[in-house]
Parts: structure tokens; C-alpha cells; sequence
């Protein structure tokens, strides 16, 4: 039986959420140690995506096992289950995005962390390997309603525009340094730094118990800012699998940005993957259109087919977490909060009842 759970930004994570969460249905929480998504207790993503999330300077203050553990009781003090964490700081793995000189040292510092998650009984980490990050939206009242939601028009931004120095998945994470343009990056660099750092972590996740899930590109082009993106089409994102057969290696399954793609089915992929047990945990959205002109809608009024999708998860005997990820803005005095409380009734009533 699949199970409901919330993401929660970091600015998030406090006892009115939790208490939200287990109201609105959910058992289980994907919990993001980054703070990226800004907004407070109204967390929006209408803001600062094309000049990046903000700056983070964690450098050297690594996920420890206390304060993991710390944060795991508050959570089932509430009642629900901490079933993963969602991305890893640009401040601990910049070098091993970009093949700098610190990118040894802080393969090791992703490997305690990692093992700290582990130990902890955390058992899932998605991540998201790319350099351009998740940028190029904007936003607009595209949703029902004329709700607040983001989109991508490849003609409303130069896709090109190259990044400075300093940044990584749309993160400053120095802010020192001259912003000059960093170097294209090619197909096939991408691929040699991604199975590079695959290989060294999964062994760690296995002997720690943890799975690691890889979320796919988003937006879904094949090059964005002069970097080549890794999982732009549903047949590139499979070929994570053949990178590693470790049980530990897996799909951070995002319905809504397979969706975007030009390419593929994405009820049958979920189908092949929910059936193989490759997927980690997803994200459970909706999206009218495909790049290079889409948006994201309420989780009803998209182009996929959720029933289906639910029905599918069913008849696989999948059990693993669905998010709602992403909602357009409800227009009340908690946006956030009520849209993630419809799209969590939604699929509570799917899972139900379908
Ligand atoms: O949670 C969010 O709001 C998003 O930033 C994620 O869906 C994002 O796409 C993934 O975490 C990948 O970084």
C-alpha cells in the first residue's frame, strides 16, 4: 500500500508542521536540511529562482548523528515516521559537482554524512546531481483559479545564460570569489563525474542500510546555463540503473518533472519501476504541457492520470512514500499550507479508495 507523506523545507520543521501533517493525513515526512526554499513559515518558490535559492556557507558543519537523532524523536514524538532526506548542501559536495580541488575531501564528508543517515534509521537520501540546479521557472497565475504556480516557457529566459563562479545548483556558495563564467560542461564530463561519485557513495549507503535516490532534471532540457543535464528524458534517467546494481541505488521518481519530458509514458514507467522495486519514494504532482512550454497545476487538473497512477502503485504492491513535492498557491492567508492540505486530501482519498 503506498503511503502519504509531506516534504518540509528546513524553515519548516517545527511542531505546527509535524501536528500539520498528521492532520492532514500523512504518516511519513521527507525533511530537507537545506535551506534554500526561503519564505518562513510560508515557504514560496515564487522567489529568487533565476538569481538562485541564496547562499549557503555550511562548509565543515556536517550532518552529526546527535542532532539527526534529536530531530528524528521530535518526529516520532508526533506520531509520524522520518522516511528520508531530501539533497544534500551545495556547501558539502560543490567540488564533486564541478570536479574542484576539494572534491576528495568532501567525498569523505558526504560518506560520514551519509552513514550518519544510516545510522540514524533514516532510510532514504534523494539527491539531485546537476549543475544548473532547478532554474529557469517563472511564475504566474497558471493554476485554477488564477493560483500562484511556476512554469517554464524556453521563451520567456535564455537558457544559456552561463553561471558565475561561486555558484552550484543554483546556490552561492562563495561569495568571495570573482564572478567570472564557469566552464561549459559536456555529456560526457557529466556522466564521469555522476558515475565517479555513485561508486564511491553507494558502497556506504549499503553497508549503512540507506537507499540513495537520484530525482530527475528540472526543468527537463538537455543542456541548461552551458551544463549538460544528466536525466532530461525518461530513457536517460534509466540508464541510472546501469550505472550501479546496488540495492541501493534508486529513482527518486518525480511524476510531475517526468511529465515535463518530450519523451516516454510516464504511467508506464512508473509501472516497469514501482514492479522492479527500483523506486525510493515520489513525488506525486501534476503538469499541464511538456518543454519547452509547461506548468505546474493542482494535482487534479494536469495531464496525468493520478487514479492510474494509484491503481498502478496498488497492483505492484508498492509501499513506499508519495510527496505532493510542488502545489500552485492557495489564496488565503497560508498559501503553502493549504495547498499542500488539498493536494494531501486528494491522495489520501485516492489511496483509499482507488
Ligand atoms: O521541494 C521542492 O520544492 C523542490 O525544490 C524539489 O522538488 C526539487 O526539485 C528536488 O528536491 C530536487 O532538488
Amino acid at each position: 500500500m503506498p503511503k502519504l507523506g509531506l516534504g518540509l523545507y528546513k524553515s519548516l520543521l517545527n511542531k505546527d508542521n509535524f501536528n500539520f501533517a498528521k492532520q492532514a493525513g500523512a504518516t511519513h515526512l521527507v525533511v530537507q536540511l537545506v535551506d534554500y526554499i526561503k519564505g518562513g513559515s510560508n515557504p514560496t518558490l515564487s522567489e529568487n529562482y533565476l538569481n538562485g535559492w541564496g547562499t549557503t556557507k555550511n562548509q565543515g558543519k556536517l550532518w552529526e548523528l546527535d542532532e539527526l537523532k534529536r530531530l528524528k524523536s521530535e518526529i516520532e514524538s508526533h506520531g509520524l515516521a522520518w522516511e528520508a532526506i531530501e539533497n544534500f548542501d551545495p556547501s558539502h559536495w560543490f567540488d564533486i559537482l564541478l570536479n574542484g580541488p576539494k572534491r576528495d575531501a568532501q567525498m569523505s564528508d558526504l560518506k560520514y554524512m551519509v552513514a550518519n543517515i544510516g545510522k540514524a534509521g533514516i532510510p532514504l537520501i534523494g539527491y539531485y546531481f546537476s549543475i544548473a540546479g532547478v532554474w529557469g521557472w517563472t511564475n504566474k497565475p497558471y493554476g485554477r483559479g488564477n493560483a500562484m504556480t511556476v512554469g517554464f516557457n524556453e521563451k520567456d529566459i535564455n537558457i544559456h545564460e552561463p553561471i558565475k563562479q561561486g555558484m552550484v545548483w543554483n546556490m552561492n556558495y562563495d561569495t568571495d570569489v570573482e564572478k567570472t563564467d564557469i566552464n561549459p560542461i559536456s555529456r560526457e564530463e557529466m556522466w564521469d563525474r555522476f558515475s565517479w561519485f555513485l561508486n564511491e557513495i553507494l558502497p556506504v549507503a549499503e553497508e549503512n542500510g540507506v537507499r540513495m535516490v537520484a530525482h530527475p532534471d528540472d526543468p527537463p532540457v538537455p543542456e541548461m546555463r552551458k551544463s549538460a543535464r544528466l536525466f532530461h528524458s525518461i530513457s536517460e534517467y534509466e540508464k541510472l540503473l546501469e550505472v550501479s546494481k546496488s540495492p541501493s541505488n534508486g529513482f527518486e521518481f518525480c511524476m510531475g518533472t517526468l511529465q515535463e519530458m518530450k519523451e516516454g509514458n510516464v504511467l508506464e514507467t512508473l509501472d516497469k519501476h514501482s514492479k522492479a522495486g527500483n523506486i525510493g519514494y515520489i513525488h506525486f504532482r501534476n503538469v499541464k504541457g511538456k518543454v519547452p512550454n509547461y506548468r505546474e497545476v493542482f494535482v487534479d487538473e494536469g495531464d496525468l492520470n493520478m487514479a492510474e497512477a494509484i491503481r498502478i502503485l496498488k497492483k505492484n504492491n508498492y509501499n513506499g512514500v508519495l510527496i505532493p513535492d510542488h502545489s500552485p498557491e492557495m489564496s488565503c492567508g497560508a498559501p503553502w499550507h493549504a495547498s499542500m492540505a488539498y493536494a494531501l486530501g486528494y491522495m489520501k482519498a485516492l489511496i483509499d479508495t482507488v
